[in-house]
């Protein structure tokens, strides 16, 4: 199989099992061989069609600076999850070196190696998405979509690629797990490449009864060859498949997934309004994402730098970033 290798990616940290590793930062450098079919990136030269290694390495050395493992086994198994997360990637073979190893001979490197696979089960909620995108898409089509014309006439014209910032909150539940389970569902909706993940926030319930539990939130950068409105249908399917129901507007959740924003447009449809229509006043919403894009810039009448919109919003001193790693696992409760 076809395969992207990244060698050298490298970062301090303090892991190694003796007392004086957890306080005094050493090198550890990162090789992953990552298995895909690159077929399709060949032939169009589309990023989308392939993963980013830029992304990828910038995954590794947040692991590297994440939280403290004893073993380097642990270290090679939590990258190797972070990069199965990008659901191109079938297979993947990392080595972690420990060059500056505490060890009482004369060496050169100390290294472990694992391969893992994605889980062949894992297919499940990705296809189902991959059915209801595709047949909104092709209900559009029919509505004469502009996006979707090729397809309707059997041009093979290729798809456009769009970023999108979509939020996501909840609080049923163990309501992590279920963020970190739309993360993978998100990027594993064909059309979809996460890139970016922010830090996780506590928030207080914004807007809700006094005594609704608290929230947790973030917000994940993706490319998508999906338009809006599909990528509307595919979230909301994801919320549906996590126990989402739509009877009560504004009550408890166990998973919200909200579109911020959709390559900077702007449209005014209740179906789907953009930017996010409410995202200019909600901290819990601004700050994870001036986490992940400091530079970022909302659009729309309301619009303005993200930071500068965060440090207006009355409420930003009771939201409360949790957790940088929070996407490989463990938990904050
Ligand atoms: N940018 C957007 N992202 C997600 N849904 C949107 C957007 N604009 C309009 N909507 C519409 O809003 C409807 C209600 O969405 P949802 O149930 O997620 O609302 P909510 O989470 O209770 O409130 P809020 O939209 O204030 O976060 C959806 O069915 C969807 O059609
Ligand atoms: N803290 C917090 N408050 C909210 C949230 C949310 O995700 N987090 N979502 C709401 C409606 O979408 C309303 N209020």
């Amino acid at each position: 199989m076809d395969s992207i290798r990244l060698t050298g990616v490298r970062a301090e940290a303090t892991h190694g099992v003796l007392d004086f590793e957890h306080v005094e930062p050493q090198p550890f450098v990162v090789d992953a061989t990552m298995f895909l079919d690159l077929s399709e990136a060949g032939a169009s030269d589309d990023l989308a069609a392939t993963v980013d290694y830029g992304q990828i390495a910038k995954r590794i050395v947040n692991v590297i600076e994440g939280e403290h493992v004893d073993l380097i086994e642990r270290l090679a198994a939590k990258i190797a999850d972070s990069i199965l997360l990008s659901h191109r990637i079938q297979r993947v073979i990392v080595t972690v070196h420990k060059p500056k190893a505490p060890i009482k001979v004369p060496f050169d490197d100390v290294s472990v190696t694992i391969e893992r696979a994605r889980d062949p089960e894992g297919g499940t909620l990705a296809s189902q998405i991959g059915a209801a995108a595709s047949a909104s898409a092709s209900t559009s089509a029919a509505n004469g979509s502009a996006d979707s014309n090729a397809a309707a006439t059997g041009t093979s014209a290729m798809p456009a690629t769009h970023t999108a910032i979509v939020a996501m909150g909840g609080n049923i539940g163990d309501v992590e797990q279920t963020l970190r389970a739309a993360v993978v569902a998100i990027d594993g909706v064909p059309g979809n490449q996460v890139n970016g993940i922010s830090p996780l926030y506590r928030t207080a319930a914004w807007g809700m009864e006094p005594g609704t539990p608290d929230f947790l939130n973030a917000v994940v950068e993706l490319t998508t060859t999906l338009d809006a409105d599909t990528l509307l249908n595919a979230l909301q399917t994801i919320e549906t498949a996590h126990g989402r129901s739509r009877k009560v507007h504004w009550g408890s959740r166990p998973l919200d997934l909200d579109i911020i924003d959709f390559d900077g447009e702007t449209r005014d449809d209740p179906r789907l309004t953009l930017p996010h229509p409410r995202a200019w006043q909600r901290a819990f919403v601004l700050a994870p994402w001036a986490d992940l894009e400091p530079a970022a810039r909302l659009v729309g009448p309301h619009g303005g730098p993200v930071a500068e919109l965060l440090a207006r919003t009355p409420d930003h001193d009771a939201v409360e970033r949790v957790s940088d790693s929070w996407i490989l696992g463990g938990s904050v409760a």
